[in-house]
């Protein structure tokens, strides 16, 4: 008879994973305002749950190589900055194929994949401060063989000054530090649940983001609609309380009636689950 050999998981594969169950955890959690969730496709006519959970897993392979990479190089620079640049252009790639065209994680690739190697860097210090301030300080370093297309994040930075997703990571993540994770551990700590508690933080996200997502579609008044909407399901006591739900279902009927899909805040919740998951492991990586 044959031993069973099992496979021990390299630090890599273990990140690798967690970046991929944050993406699917976000896109599985529900009632989302006007994105894709379990009851439907949001504002999106392109988009459904299967696409987004094949995406998801599309990724992998991707996530796993930025994490060798700072393994191997070892440090904050041009060359692993430059490695996660062209990983992750290629990881697009494999997401369009899987996709057939549609972006559905752009935005996730680029700040998880950012958070991915700065854990990687180093695997002893993972509070949230310590991950974003690493990731941040590779965002701030200049890819020279970046494209430079004419995105919708730069044509919104352009009609509307807004600051999006390069920006927020270059800044260390105040969305999923300052919002985000604050909530998420305030609901918990409420006893409102699980699924209730990542709701809320997803809402305390929308609350201050310019999600350029949001003003490509809708301009500067649906960025308005989301985020007052947000802050009103909080203040009405959240997406576990009866007035906080019926906020919610306020919200997302207006977001939808805007065509406003708030992408990059939902970027940014798998970014706070990454990070809540890494900072509560004990030791397993
Ligand atoms: C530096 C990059 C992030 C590029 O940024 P840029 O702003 O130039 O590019 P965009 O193509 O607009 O993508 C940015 C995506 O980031 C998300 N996002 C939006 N606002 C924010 C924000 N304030 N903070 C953080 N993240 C934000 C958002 O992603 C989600 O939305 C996607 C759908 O968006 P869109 O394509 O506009 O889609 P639709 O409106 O649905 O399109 P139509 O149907 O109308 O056609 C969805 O995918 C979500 O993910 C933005 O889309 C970076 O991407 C980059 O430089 N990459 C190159 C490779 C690289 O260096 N990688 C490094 C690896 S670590
Ligand atoms: N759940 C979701 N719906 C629409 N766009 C997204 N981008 C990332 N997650 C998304």
């Amino acid at each position: 008879m044959h031993a069973l050999k099992l496979h021990t998981l390299t630090l890599a594969e273990q990140l690798a994973d967690l970046a991929v169950d944050a993406l699917i955890d976000e896109a599985d959690l529900s009632p989302k305002p006007a994105l894709v969730d379990r009851r439907g496709n949001g504002a999106h006519n392109d988009l459904h749950l299967g696409l987004m959970h094949a995406s998801a897993l599309s990724l992998w392979p991707a996530f796993k190589e930025m994490a060798e990479a700072a393994i191997e190089l070892g440090e904050i620079g041009l060359p692993l900055r430059e490695a996660l640049g062209r990983i992750g252009r290629e990881g697009e790639q494999a997401m369009l194929i899987t996709t057939q065209g549609v972006n559905t994680h752009r935005g996730a690739i680029w700040a998880l994949g950012l958070l991915v190697a700065a854990t990687a860097l180093d695997p002893t210090s993972r509070n949230a401060s310590a991950v974003s301030l690493r990731a941040a300080r590779l965002a701030l370093l200049n890819d020279r063989y970046a494209p430079q297309p004419l995105s919708h994040g730069v044509q919104v930075a352009q009609r509307y000054g807004a600051r999006g997703a390069r920006e927020e990571a270059q800044l260390g993540f105040p969305a999923v530090l300052q919002r985000g994770l604050p909530q998420l551990h305030a609901s918990r700590a409420q006893q409102h649940g699980e699924q209730n508690a990542r709701l809320d933080a997803l809402l305390a996200i929308m609350t201050q983001l310019a999600d350029t997502c949001v003003l490509y579609r809708a301009g500067t008044d649906g960025l308005q609609a989301m985020q007052l909407g947000a802050q009103a399901v909080l203040d009405a006591g959240g997406s576990a309380s009866l007035a906080g739900r019926r906020r919610l279902n306020e919200l997302d009927q207006q977001l939808l009636a805007l065509n406003a899909s708030p992408g990059g805040a939902a970027d940014l919740l798998a970014a706070c689950l990454f990070i809540d998951r890494i900072e509560s492991c004990d030791g397993a990586f």
